[in-house]
């Protein structure tokens, strides 16, 4: 469909993007322009983004600077930084320096390479390569301007300048060639802005901050499009840059381009309200540095250039890009699982006695403290068990601190084939030993007391001398019924409490806690 005649009672009453206040956008055009998603770059600057790219360290500050020379990249850069993804509730970012720092390398790569090219068309194209010089003449003299007015805005203010023009990019994109036709003359900027509003109902400049403001650019950016075809006598010192601007380039590429500066001086000092000295200054500096910034950014076209060649070594570069990014997340991915692994290792370390290989008492007290809540609450049994290996300093004493730490490792190793799956068995100190037993009664622990008795009568811990060396142990049982326990400890507390029963009566035997009777 071709946006032919837009009558003003088409125009909708509703106001633009609320937060921006920009004024209303016809209807129709608003839903074309929501499905405008790519605006043509200029070939030169396709052929430099390539440059960069294959180029072996391509660094961000060089796709910065082409980015500024071309608005269709420029906005689309701008538009990604800004995104929820990219922005994280941080500052609007208004420059592509910024934007570029914010979202990467891979991301800028990936924005560098997507662009779209003019599309030649039968009934003639529009002049891209003229549009793309006004705007690049017309930010960098914003921002020389901005240096005197506003230094502050600067940066922005470039930017905006930059994009100010593309309301007419998109009517070419959305419109084609009924658009090209329609054009007076491209290089009367004024005449063209009525010719689009006697056309659509609006000019370019609101369809291009209605696509930068839908395009989730910086708020002051669109309001600077709008307002760049406004009157040089009124305005604040940032608005005066940018509407001064245009008409700098305006004179820059006119045919006669010292005549027309002139005609510009002798406008403005009849504007009373403007500091006419300092801008004419600034316009006699801006006058000798355009030439040599013109040159800069190599606006000019390499001549040979294919728009097929270039579309074909950006899917290439993609592609690489792609691959690259591909191996990379695999990378990522293995040192991800070793992290893991690692974790998991330190986990493990952070909850075993690194002597005995069995839970520490750090990590028994917080899986006794969770079982007593468990039991507590769903009135499950619940056991500890406390066992004291006896005369222990004995054995060190004679054989050797050593010595006595094969006893301990061998004795932790049989303890631990003795226990069931679901009890936990730890050292608690020195040569003390806690088994916590869930869902087990007093009577069952007893069994399992009486199995390590046993074991340790059978099988002696070591050889000493080359004489095998039997330790005894004392235990120490307490159930959670067998008292009104307040918490873990209390209960771990009747177990030490029992064991030390057994060493009265003389060791290497079994205990069970027995609540003290409150009648005696
Ligand atoms: N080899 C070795 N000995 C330890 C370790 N931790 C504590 N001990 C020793 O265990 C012994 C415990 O001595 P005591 O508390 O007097 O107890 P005991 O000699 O077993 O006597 P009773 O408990 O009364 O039967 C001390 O000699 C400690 O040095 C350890 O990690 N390795």
């Amino acid at each position: 469909m071709s946006i032919d005649r837009i009558s003003t009672a088409e125009i909708s009453v509703a106001p633009g993007p609320a937060e921006l206040g920009l004024p209303p956008l016809p209807d129709t055009l608003r839903s074309r322009l929501a499905e405008c998603r790519t605006l043509p770059s200029l070939p030169a600057a396709a052929a430099r983004v390539i440059a960069i790219a294959r180029s072996p360290e391509p660094r961000l500050a060089d796709y910065a600077r082409t980015f500024e020379q071309d608005p269709a990249l420029a906005l689309r850069l701008l538009s990604m930084a800004n995104s929820a993804f990219y922005s994280r509730n941080g500052n609007p970012v208004s420059s592509s320096l910024d934007a570029v720092s914010r979202i990467g390398l891979d991301a800028t790569l990936a924005i560098a390479l997507s662009f779209g090219l003019p599309r030649p068309r039968a009934g003639g194209n529009l002049d891209h390569e003229y549009l793309c010089q006004r705007a690049i003449i017309a930010a960098s003299a914003t921002q020389e301007l901005a240096q005197h007015l506003c230094p502050d805005h600067a940066p922005q203010l470039f930017t905006t300048a930059l994009l100010q023009d593309i309301g007419i990019l998109a009517l070419e994109a959305l419109d084609g060639e009924a658009y090209v036709a329609s054009l007076p003359d491209l290089h009367q900027h004024q005449k063209l802005a009525e010719a689009e509003r006697q056309r659509y109902g609006c000019d370019h400049a609101l369809i291009g901050a209605w696509l930068a403001a839908s395009w989730g650019v910086p708020g002051p950016i669109a309001a600077g499009i709008i307002d760049s075809h406004g009157p040089l006598a009124d305005g604040d010192p940032r608005q005066l840059c940018l509407r001064l601007s245009c008409r700098i380039a305006d004179c820059w590429l006119a045919a006669d381009s010292a005549t027309a500066f002139s005609a510009l001086l002798r406008q403005l000092a009849s504007l009373a309200s403007l500091d006419i000295v300092m801008l004419m200054t600034v316009m006699q500096e801006l006058q000798h540095r355009l030439p040599s910034l013109a040159r800069l950014f190599e606006i000019t076209c390499p001549p040979a250039i294919d728009s097929a060649h270039l579309l074909a070594e950006a899917k290439e570069l993609l592609f690489e890009q792609n691959l690259r990014m591909t191996i990379r997340l695999a990378e990522q991915q293995r040192e991800l699982e070793a992290l893991h692994a690692s974790h998991v290792v330190l986990d493990e370390q952070h909850r075993t006695d690194h002597l005995t290989q069995l839970a520490n008492r750090p990590w028994l007290e917080k899986r006794l403290t969770q079982h007593f809540d468990c039991a507590r609450q769903t009135r499950q049994p619940l056991t500890v068990m406390f066992i004291d290996l006896d005369h222990f300093k004995r054995i060190n004493d004679r054989f050797g601190h050593r010595f006595g730490d094969e006893v301990l490792i061998h004795f932790a190793a049989a303890l631990n084939n003795m226990v069931r799956e679901s009890d936990i068995a730890g050292r608690y100190g020195g040569e003390e030993f806690l088994v916590i037993m869930p869902n087990t009664r007093r009577q069952q622990a007893g069994i399992l007391a009486d199995r390590i008795r046993e074991y340790l009568a059978s099988q002696p811990l070591a050889q000493a001398d080359g004489e095998p060396l039997h330790v005894t142990a004392s235990i120490g049982i307490a159930d959670l019924e067998d008292g009104e326990f307040e918490d873990a400890t209390a209960l771990v507390d009747a177990a030490d409490q029992a064991m030390y029963g057994v060493k009265h009566g003389g060791r290497d035997g079994v205990g069970h806690y027995e609540e003290p009777d409150s009648s005696t």
